[in-house]
């Protein structure tokens, strides 16, 4: 099925500044920012709360059913943390998040993330388990790494992204 305007996956560990890529980038784009996290939430695409971890335990299914018919008619921004589980026929760019330790560690912790979580948080992102996650999930051709440790980053990968997402228009256009 072709879509008039493609479907952008923001991704990284939590605290790597995705939902804050997702607004700006929405507003300049007109794209809609599709927050799992409100999704998970509102239409309770969960099996109950953790705990320990502080979250909700996703029901997968749940959360693609709640979201493929929109998702399916392109123009989302799609802002979470996991990215192995949309179709990969959903997806036109996939931009993973990255950050330095010491700064995903202030960020985390201005968050009052518990103990376990700010630490598992961080293994990830030194591990690079979301980026080797998108890699394993889709074509290398449509996976970029980008920086997001200050504001400038910040402004530089959404212009890059605005950029992008021009030039998917242009390609796609039928006339
Ligand atoms: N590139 C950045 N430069 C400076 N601050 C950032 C950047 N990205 C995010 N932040 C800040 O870090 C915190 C977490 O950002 P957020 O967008 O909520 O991350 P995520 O959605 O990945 O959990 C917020 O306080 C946000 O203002």
């Amino acid at each position: 099925m072709s879509r008039t305007l493609p479907n952008i996956i923001i991704t990284g560990t939590p605290g790597v500044g995705k939902t804050s890529h997702c607004e700006l980038l929405a507003e300049r784009t007109g794209l809609k920012h599709l927050s799992v996290n409100d999704v998970v939430k509102s239409k309770e695409c969960h099996e109950g709360w953790d705990e320990e971890y502080q979250s909700w335990i996703v029901d997968e299914d749940k959360l693609l059913d709640a979201i493929e018919d929109e998702v399916k008619q392109g123009g989302c921004i799609i802002d979470w943390h996991a990215c192995d589980l949309f179709p990969k026929s959903w997806i036109d760019l996939v931009v993973v998040l990255r950050v330095e330790s010491s700064v995903l560690y202030d960020r985390l912790t201005e968050r009052k993330y518990p103990e376990l979580k700010l630490q598992e948080n961080l293994d990830s992102e030194i591990m690079e388990v979301l980026l080797q996650e998108a890699r394993d999930s889709y074509d290398e051709e449509i996976v970029v790494e980008l920086q997001s440790n200050d504001a400038e980053q910040m402004d530089e990968n959404v212009d890059r992204i605005e950029a992008w997402f021009k030039q998917w228009k242009e390609n796609n256009s039928s006339a």
